[in-house]
């Protein structure tokens, strides 16, 4: 099964884990990236950032490949405002017709809560009932564990199985 971990990462966490699941599910990394770049310090960061989810903007986005050739897709998103990023919501709205039919499984990084709104706000959006397979992980870059590890795999197993 051909595999793409689609993901967006301001500050690390979520980028660790794409890599971590890419190497156990022989995925291929896409990260996207919007071209006019979220404050990522300060207060800056958080209103931006947070007025971005809140509004449900798509903002343009850098170059990226997608062929479309994949089976199923594992889309990795930080929590921001209880929802997920504005970058992923354009690259779903850009890929609408590639996506159709394919496997959809997803992981969040947030630091404490609104992932679940989050990840049906993403379901919504996708118009899909349920993931293949879901995870969240609190902060996982700043915050290593053995059990964000255990997870990381399970997720994995339960996609590979
Ligand atoms: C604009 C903004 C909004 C955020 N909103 C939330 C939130 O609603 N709930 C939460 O638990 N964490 C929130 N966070 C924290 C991030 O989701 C969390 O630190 C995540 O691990 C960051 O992933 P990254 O390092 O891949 O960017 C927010 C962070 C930013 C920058």
């Amino acid at each position: 099964m051909k595999t793409a971990v689609v993901y967006y990462s301001m500050s690390g966490n979520t980028q660790l884990t794409a890599e971590k699941i890419a190497a156990q599910t022989s995925a291929e990394l896409i990260r996207i990236e919007p071209k006019k770049a979220y404050p990522t310090a300060g207060f800056r960061k958080f209103l931006w950032g947070g007025k971005s989810a809140v509004m449900g903007d798509k903002p343009a986005l850098t170059p990226y490949r997608f062929d479309g050739e994949f089976d199923r897709i594992i889309f990795g998103t930080p929590v921001w405002a209880s929802s997920f990023t504005p970058p992923l919501r354009t690259f779903i709205e850009e890929n609408r017709e590639a996506l159709k039919g394919k496997t959809v499984a997803a992981f969040l990084c947030c630091s404490g809560g609104g992932a679940n709104k989050a990840i049906e706000k993403l379901k919504q959006f996708l118009d899909i009932k349920d993931f293949d397979a879901q995870l969240v992980l609190i902060d996982p870059k700043d915050k290593p564990s053995g059990d964000n590890e255990k997870k990381i795999q399970a997720f994995c197993l339960s996609l590979n199985s």
